[in-house]
Order: C-alpha cells, then sequence, then structure tokens
C-alpha cells in the first residue's frame, strides 16, 4: 500500500526534482504542479501523448489540462489520498522530456 510522503520527504523530494532543471514543478492544492508551454497545439499534443505512455507504463495518471499550446500537469497519488514516490518519480520522467 503506497503511503502518502510527509511535508519534510516533499520539501526534500522537490528539490531534488527541481535540481538544475527547467521544468520548475511546485505544490498546489495538495498536488506536485507544473505549467508548459510549447510552439503550438500539435508540439503540446506530442507531449501529452509522451507523457501518456510514461503514465501507462508507470500505472500513474496525472491530472491534466491542455489549451492550445498549454498543458498543465498536478500529479496526486489517489491509492494514497496525496503525493506519494510515485507523483516525484513521474515528474521527473516528464521533466526529462523537455529537458
Ligand atoms: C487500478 C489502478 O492500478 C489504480 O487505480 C492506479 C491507476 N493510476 C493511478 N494514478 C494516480 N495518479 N494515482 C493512483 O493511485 C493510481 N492508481
Amino acid at each position: 500500500m503506497i503511503e502518502r510522503s510527509s511535508a519534510t520527504d516533499i520539501t526534500t523530494a522537490l528539490e531534488a526534482l527541481n535540481q538544475g532543471s527547467d521544468a520548475i514543478w511546485r505544490i498546489q492544492d495538495d498536488k506536485l504542479y507544473q505549467e508548459f508551454k510549447f510552439p503550438s497545439f500539435v508540439a503540446a499534443f506530442g507531449f501529452m501523448t509522451q507523457v501518456a505512455i510514461l503514465a501507462e507504463k508507470a500505472n500513474h495518471h496525472p491530472e491534466w489540462f491542455n489549451v492550445y499550446n498549454k498543458v498543465s500537469i498536478s500529479l496526486t497519488t489517489h491509492d494514497a489520498g496525496g503525493i506519494s514516490t510515485r507523483d516525484f518519480a513521474l515528474a521527473k520522467q516528464i521533466s526529462a522530456l523537455i529537458a
């Protein structure tokens, strides 16, 4: 059973996640949150397709919103009732897509 991360764990993991990355994740509404902007809608959708494949492989799925060339992603672990290590793992893979 996956446990939700403590506030201290989240602070530590967030620093590690954002280290040396252009993609800065933050905590918003008790979820790991990030906004992405792309040159076009098609580029944004291509990114979403890559994320979908990663999510399916991880069996860990994002809550996301897309309008035109922007994609916002919120990660939380429903089975844990909050943020867990699974969210940080998927966020790291997502950050690597736009590195
Ligand atoms: C049955 C299925 O494995 C579970 O519902 C998985 C699917 N994807 C998931 N995604 C997220 N974000 N949190 C979960 O707890 C979760 N659980």
